[in-house]
């Protein structure tokens, strides 16, 4: 599952749950992104690979993959699905998404090469569309996970606010932020 993860939420992570356990995957691979060519200002990889780590540690089937936080200049998933297949040569790939970022994907680099390296699952994102139009159908499954309204955005707010992230987030995650002063314009 590829995310920005700034910061990981409760959210990823019923959603990566779900999915694991609909394809019985062995493994959920967690890939902060290093440059998120589509999104503004984001805090330093390290950070966002570190709460990723605390956020995932407790569940076996969960590991965290550094390869596009190591790769220089944006990060595009062509090369991370490359690098990971690299790393597990003989494992079958599936790309975990949101319903907000399927609805992107036409806009991703190198696009038409995507669907050779791995299986695209979509999980339904309370307030977008869940819906494969354009895309090619064998090669991208839709799974409804449950609702869970929380944006890395908002979670992100609600700390600048002063306002809890408590069970927004998991609570190692919230100890992380408050330690190293995230998301506050004044620390
Ligand atoms: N609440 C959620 N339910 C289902 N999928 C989600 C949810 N939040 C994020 N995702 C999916 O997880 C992946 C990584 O998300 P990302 O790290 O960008 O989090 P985000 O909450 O969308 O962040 P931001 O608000 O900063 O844009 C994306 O594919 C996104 O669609
Ligand atoms: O390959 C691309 O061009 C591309 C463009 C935008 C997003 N992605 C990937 O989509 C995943 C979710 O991204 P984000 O920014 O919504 O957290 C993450 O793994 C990104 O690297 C990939």
């Amino acid at each position: 599952m590829g995310g920005t993860f700034d910061p990981i939420h409760h959210g990823h992570l019923v959603a990566a749950s779900e999915v694991a356990q609909s394809f019985d995957l062995d493994e959920v691979i967690f890939v902060p992104t290093g440059v998120p060519w589509q999104k503004a200002a984001v805090s330093p990889g390290e950070h966002r690979y570190l709460m990723t780590v605390i956020a995932t540690a407790s569940n076996p089937r969960f590991t965290v993959s550094r390869v596009d936080i190591e790769r220089q200049g944006p990060t595009y998933t062509i090369d991370t699905l490359r690098d990971v297949h690299a790393e597990r040569p003989d494992a079958e790939l599936f790309f975990i998404t949101g319903a907000d970022a399927i609805a992107q994907i036409l806009t991703w680099k190198d696009v038409s090469e995507l669907w050779e390296l791995a299986h695209f699952v979509a999980v339904s994102r309370p307030g977008h569309d869940l819906s494969i139009s354009g895309l090619p159908e064998g090669d991208v499954s839709l799974l409804e996970v449950p609702a869970l309204a929380i944006s890395s955005t908002d979670c992100r707010a609600r700390v600048e606010r002063g306002d809890p992230v408590w069970y927004l987030v998991p609570d190692g995650v919230v100890q992380y932020i408050s330690k190293h002063h995230l998301y506050r314009s004044v620390a």
